[in-house]
């Protein structure tokens, strides 16, 4: 069995003639920070949706923690997490009650959810606010919180949907560091992002631009690929490439 987190190779995804997912292909290990860029409406959501096990390709191939995409859905969901810009917690359970209702999803042992539940909740600063309903909670402990959670059970990859929507850049900051921290326990973290400043947080970027994926490399050798000071101006120099419109 291959070691890496994920490979795909020529993956595809067609709404009847429009290829929305158009054979993207690469590799990421085990551990890595991937970034998954692209403008709107490039097709992030749709591959990530396939990597998922929550939608089949038109065609392609695809193993996600060593399953494949068309095959073992199922294996594929227990290994993974998933947090999305429209947050999974509940606003009206409190923060602990969100804890013990995902442990209890995820198959954990009532003494597992009360220790690491009170671990995370002592990691993330939050034991005053423990009892607190998470709708109260501003949106940038929302977003760690919610992240926690998707992690509780320790899968093998995270998959984070612009994970830091509407927080400012040291808000942000703090949510990389439970990333970093992520990984550094061996957990593969693929992450899309509109922000700059988080692409150059992870070890590699892919730039995908009307279905495709355009660029793939680490921060540095991007911006001397495309002889641009800053990630920003690699962006622009690919987004404004694309053909397609965003809804
Ligand atoms: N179920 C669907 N049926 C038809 N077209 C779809 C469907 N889902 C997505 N698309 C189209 O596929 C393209 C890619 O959409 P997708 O949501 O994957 O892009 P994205 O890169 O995630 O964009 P954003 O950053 O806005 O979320 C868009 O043109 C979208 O309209």
């Amino acid at each position: 069995m291959s070691n890496k987190a994920i490979i795909c190779q020529d993956l595809t995804k067609q709404f009847g003639a429009f290829k929305a997912v158009d054979h993207i292909s690469f590799e990421v290990e085990q551990g890595e920070i991937f970034g998954f860029l692209g403008a709107n409406g490039a097709g992030k959501t749709t591959a990530m949706r396939m990597l998922c096990g929550l939608s089949f390709p038109t065609s392609g191939k695809a193993t996600v923690a060593g399953f494949d995409v068309y095959h073992q859905q199922e294996k594929i969901k227990a290994n993974i997490g998933y947090m999305s810009q429209k947050f999974s917690l509940y606003e009206n359970l409190t923060v602990t009650e969100n804890i013990e209702f995902y442990g209890g999803v995820y198959g954990l042992s009532r003494t597992e959810i009360k220790k690491r539940g009170g671990d995370m909740i002592d990691m993330l600063g939050l034991s005053q606010s423990a009892k607190k309903l998470v709708g109260e909670l501003p949106l940038g402990w929302k977003q760690k919180l919610s992240f926690s959670v998707a992690i509780f059970h320790r899968p093998k990859i995270v998959f984070l949907d612009e994970p830091t929507g509407g927080v400012d850049p040291l808000t942000r900051r703090q949510f990389w560091d439970l990333i970093y921290s992520a990984a550094a326990d061996g957990i593969t973290v693929f992450v899309t992002t509109h922000y700059m400043d988080e692409a150059e947080y992870c070890n590699r970027i892919s730039i995908m631009v009307d279905g495709r994926v355009e660029a793939l490399d680490t921060p540095t050798q991007l911006k001397h690929s495309f002889q641009a000071q800053t990630m920003d101006e690699v962006f622009y120099q690919l987004a404004r490439r694309a053909q397609r419109t965003a809804d």
